[in-house]
């Protein structure tokens, strides 16, 4: 069977977008993904995005690492289908129920409520969230923030003087967040900019995470750190995060199509 893909990123977060809202494919699992998502012997992306009807929204947004862990959010793919789709959207995730405009050569999309319990993150046992008496090496007093997917937030004085690639892995890991975690490291910049590099659970260093800069920009507005709203500069381009306390985050920022293409179902098994 030959599956057609649009291959997409956000910032150069890239995507290949399998679109099952008219014709049904079946069954995606873990070692499939992976396969699909793989550089090397697959087509490769950081995220693989299964696109399917919904009953209560205009259509479901599912989400798959590179690893093959299916997930809860993916900032950058949320635009990337917006802009797909082609006008403004009711997504249906496992994190929630999103809605995005698409605009010119990208979106804007309203990611929903941060949370900031402890059990909501989720960590392995109580503590505060806005400054957490925990670090790793270097990096110390982070806090975390759940966007429909869990986020550590460190504020270095240099994104760049911190060996993400080597400690990325160890806190993603680490027993304190049962379900893994997105690690971001943030510098401030001025009020209204934030420099971040971010390790992604699953996916390792991306160009860029939309969910990274939506938690470290809501963290550091908790902080009080940075105004609303505030540009976020990632690696692969800037993303501009609007929250206030209480409210849902608004995030705006490009999207593209790369190519499409198309493969044999069962070469990926
Ligand atoms: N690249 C994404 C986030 C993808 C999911 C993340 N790696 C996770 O495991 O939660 C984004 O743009 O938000």
């Amino acid at each position: 069977m030959r599956v057609p893909f649009i291959k997409m990123h956000g910032l150069g977060n890239d995507f290949v977008v399998l679109d099952a809202r008219e014709n049904a494919l079946p069954a995606l699992d873990t070692s499939r993904a992976a396969a699909i998502a793989d550089r090397h012997e697959g087509i490769g992306c950081d995220q693989l995005i299964l696109l399917e009807p919904s009953k209560s929204a205009d259509f479901r947004m599912r989400i798959f690492n590179q690893d093959g862990s299916e997930v809860g959010a993916c900032g950058n793919a949320t635009r990337a289908v917006a802009l797909l789709h082609g006008e403004e959207a009711r997504i249906e995730t496992a994190g929630g129920l999103l809605s995005a405009s698409p605009s010119d050569g990208g979106a804007s999309v309203d990611m929903g409520a941060p949370r900031f319990d402890w059990d909501a993150i989720p960590l392995a046992y109580p503590m505060d969230t806005l400054s957490m008496p925990v670090g790793w090496e270097m990096l110390e007093d982070p806090g975390a923030v759940n966007v429909g997917n869990p986020h550590v937030i460190f504020f270095v004085e240099d994104t760049d003087a911190v060996p993400l690639d080597r400690i990325g892995p160890d806190i993603e890991n680490d027993p304190l967040f049962p379900e893994r975690v997105n690690v971001n490291l943030a510098t401030i910049e001025s009020r209204s900019r934030i420099r971040l590099r971010v390790w992604e659970r699953g996916a390792g260093l991306t160009r860029a995470c939309g969910t990274g800069a939506c938690a470290t920009a809501v963290h550091a507005m908790r902080r009080k750190l940075v105004d609303s709203p505030v540009i976020v500069a990632l690696p692969g381009g800037d993303l501009e995060i609007a929250w206030e306390p209480g409210g849902t985050i608004q995030m705006t920022g490009p999207a593209t199509e790369s190519f499409r293409g198309s493969f044999e179902w069962d070469d990926y098994a």
